[in-house]
C-alpha cells in the first residue's frame, strides 16, 4: 500500500510583502491524526502562513500543498478539503445560522438531509442553540464565532485551519470548542490550531511549530521542545527559543 501524503508539506515557503520578507523559506511536514499548533509572536508570520494555506494569498518561493494538493496550482481543489476560521470572516446578516449552514453545505455538495444530520452534530457538540434561528446580524460575538465554526467544519474537512478561533467565546464556548477538537483527532484529519493563548497549546495540540520574524526556529511533541531548550514548561521553552533567535540575528547582524 502506498503512503498517504502527509497532510501539510511546506519547502522553503516564503513570502514577501515589497522588500519585507513575512515568512523566509519554511520546510515542514505535517501528518494528519493530530492537532497541530501555530505558535509565535505578533508578526511571526503565522496569519501569512495560514493565508497561504486558505489560498488568499499567492507564496512568493517555495511550495505549499494541503492534502497533497498544491495551493498555488490548484488552489479550487484546496478549498474543497479546508475550513477555515479567522478573525475577519463575515456572515451575512440577513441569513439565520441555519441558512447560513445549509448554504455552505450546498457549496461542498452535501445533500438536504445530510446537511441537517450534520448541523444536529454541529449543534450537540458546539451547542449552537439559539444562533440556528437568529439571523446573523443580531449576533453577539460568541454566538457569531460559533458559526464561523460550524460552517469551517461542516463539509468535515481534511485539514481546519484555526487562527485564535476562541478569541471572543465566553468559558462555556469555549470549552466545548477545545473539546471538540481533541475529539476531532483522527487518522487523515489534521486541525491546525494557532494562538497567543499557551494554556490552549499545551491542552489540545500533539506538535507544535515556532515562528519567529518569518522563520521556522521549532518543531515538535510539547516534550521534545522542552528538552530542546531543558525549559520546565512550553511558555519558558518559547521565549527561550525566540531570544536565541534574538541573539542570533544580532549576531549575524554584527556579523556584517
Ligand atoms: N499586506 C501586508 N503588507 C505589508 N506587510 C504585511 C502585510 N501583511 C502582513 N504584513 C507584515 O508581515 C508580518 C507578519 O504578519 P502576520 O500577520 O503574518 O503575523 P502574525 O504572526 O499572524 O501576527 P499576529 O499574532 O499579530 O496576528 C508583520 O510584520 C506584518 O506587519
Amino acid at each position: 500500500m502506498t503512503p498517504s501524503p502527509p497532510l501539510l508539506e511546506l519547502k522553503q515557503l516564503s513570502k514577501r510583502y515589497g522588500s519585507f520578507t513575512a515568512l523566509d523559506g519554511v520546510t515542514l511536514s505535517v501528518d494528519g491524526g493530530q492537532v497541530f499548533g501555530l505558535l509565535g509572536p505578533n508578526g511571526a508570520g503565522k496569519t501569512t502562513l495560514l493565508r497561504i494555506l486558505a489560498t488568499l494569498l499567492q507564496p512568493s518561493a517555495g511550495t505549499a500543498a494541503v492534502a497533497g494538493l498544491d495551493v498555488t496550482r490548484q488552489p479550487d481543489a484546496v478549498r474543497q478539503c479546508i475550513g477555515v476560521v479567522n478573525g475577519g470572516m463575515g456572515l451575512p446578516a440577513r441569513l439565520t445560522g441555519r441558512e447560513i449552514l445549509h448554504s455552505f453545505a450546498g457549496f461542498y455538495g452535501l445533500g438536504r438531509a445530510q446537511a441537517e444530520a450534520r448541523i444536529a452534530e454541529l449543534d450537540a457538540a458546539l451547542d449552537l442553540g439559539r444562533t440556528l434561528n437568529t439571523r446573523a446580524g443580531e449576533y453577539s460575538t460568541g454566538m457569531r464565532q460559533k458559526v464561523t465554526i460550524a460552517r469551517a467544519v461542516i463539509q468535515d474537512p481534511a485539514v481546519l485551519i484555526l487562527d485564535e478561533a476562541a478569541s471572543g467565546l465566553d468559558i462555556f464556548a469555549r470549552r466545548a470548542l477545545l473539546d471538540w477538537v481533541a475529539a476531532a483527532r483522527r487518522p487523515g484529519r489534521l486541525t491546525l490550531y494557532s494562538t497567543h493563548v499557551m494554556s490552549e497549546v499545551e491542552e489540545v495540540c500533539d506538535r507544535v511549530a515556532v515562528l519567529h520574524g518569518g522563520r521556522l526556529l521549532a518543531e515538535g511533541t510539547q516534550p521534545e521542545l522542552l528538552a530542546r531548550t531543558e525549559a520546565g514548561t512550553l511558555e519558558q521553552a518559547f521565549f527561550r527559543l525566540v531570544e536565541q533567535d534574538e541573539a542570533a540575528q544580532v549576531g549575524a547582524a554584527h556579523a556584517l
